[in-house]
């Protein structure tokens, strides 16, 4: 059903611009806590998602990640996935699987294995199933690579793999909705400011909503809502692109998500498998533009593919798309909570590739701010703006 295009109050506590997986995750949190009794307002500018990393993506979820609270947003993920149902409230929503295939980060030099084994510390100290494996072990488990250059890798079978993101989405729409979240097809174009905080936002269908909080879930458009109150943002449009092809001769078990040292990525994707690679001139795109370079696949993808699992020298390529990450140049990590001064607006920006998988632990974090003012549950505070401000990045290694 179409979405209208005006609202039908001109207040609301909560105006979420951008309606995709996060939009619709921090609408749903809000929605579904008898604390909140407000209005909810989420502005979405495409309501098909066509362009949406939310359609794109890769649809993962991993441990194995370099700092503790990406690992911890990624556990309460996987909790989630894995409870679903009992979240949604509804005996009719589906069970999720986590197909846990694991991914599989493969270290050529020494710096990189070394990257990997304190990784895996910090992940084990949390509760994580990663093993580092030698390149005998790695061999021994799954000998369809040729493991030419490799002196170890990192792997975790437990959380870690394909979700079903699509449905995941499409019931926090849909349960937000039973809920009272209302959703409009619209864009912000504006922001007022009064006494420290947005008073009101101007939609592009001529109406200006008083809000008592906004938070921006714009994806690759979130620097141009934060640059309505000033607030900087280092996060630009990068392309993603996917390939999906089908091998001659299958592999004899599931693929993990195999991070390869060439910065290409594959993992088994039902009876085909999913490969993900960047642009070698990675610079930032207009938000438009999702031109597909068809000469990489043959030039780069599929002989790097070939090289690694030699059964790839026979496929066919079936699909490809390409997409975008909202990529925060500073240190590729999430933006969140509220800004330093304009306390009711708050950022949630630059997963740069790793939104799907965060959304459920953001959403909640995101709706404890809004509610209570105050994380209750996983403490956010280190994927703050306070960071972009000082220019102090927390590195995450383990970026795709
Ligand atoms: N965007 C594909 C990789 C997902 C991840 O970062 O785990």
């Amino acid at each position: 059903m179409a979405l209208p295009i005006r609202p039908t109050h001109q207040t609301y506590d909560i105006v979420v611009i951008g309606g995709a997986m996060m939009g619709s995750a921090v609408a749903w949190w809000c929605a579904r806590n008898p604390d909140f009794q407000g209005r909810i307002l989420v502005i979405e500018a495409d309501p098909t998602f066509e362009h949406a990393a939310t359609s794109l993506t890769n649809s993962c979820i991993r441990q194995q990640f370099g700092t503790a609270v990406n690992i911890q947003i990624s556990q309460f993920g996987a909790m989630f996935i894995d409870r679903f149902k009992e979240f949604m409230e509804d005996d009719s929503a589906p069970d999720i699987p986590i197909q846990s295939f694991g991914y599989m980060y493969l270290a050529d030099n020494d710096s990189f294995a070394e990257t990997l084994a304190n990784s895996q510390l910090l992940q084990a100290s949390l509760g994580a199933g990663t093993q580092m494996l030698s390149p005998a072990k790695l061999a021994a488990a799954y000998p369809f690579y040729n493991l030419d250059g490799i002196i170890a890798a990192s792997h975790n079978p437990v959380n870690e793999g394909y979700f079903d993101g699509g449905t995941i989405f499409d019931w926090l729409r849909k349960k937000g909705g039973q809920l009272g979240v209302e959703r409009i097809h619209n864009r912000a174009t504006g922001l007022r400011l009064g006494a420290n905080k947005v008073t009101h936002v101007a939609l592009a269908s001529g109406e200006s909503i008083s809000c008592g909080a906004v938070v921006n879930c714009a994806g690759t458009r979130g620097a141009e809502i934060s640059a309505m109150i000033d607030a900087p943002l280092p996060i630009e449009p990068r392309l993603r692109y996917t390939y999906v092809f089908e091998a001659e001769t299958p592999l004899p078990r599931d693929l993990p998500l195999t991070i390869d040292p060439s910065g290409i990525h594959v993992r088994s994707d039902g009876r085909y498998y999913m490969a993900g690679a960047a642009p070698d001139d990675d610079h930032p795109r207009d938000p438009d533009d999702f031109a597909m370079d068809h000469n990489l696949w043959e030039d780069k993808v599929w002989p790097a593919l070939a090289h690694r699992i030699p059964a790839f020298e026979r496929i066919k390529l079936r699909n490809t798309w390409a997409g975008h990450y909202d990529y925060n140049t500073l240190d590729q990590n999430a933006v969140l909570g509220p800004h330093p001064e304009v306390r009711n607006f708050h950022f949630c920006n630059g997963f740069s590739g790793h939104g799907l998988q965060q959304s459920p632990a953001v959403g909640r974090g995101l709706s404890e701010l809004l509610i209570y003012g105050a994380y209750r549950s996983l403490d956010l505070t280190a994927l703050g703006y306070e960071r972009i401000r000082a220019n102090a990045a927390l590195t995450e290694r383990a970026v795709i």
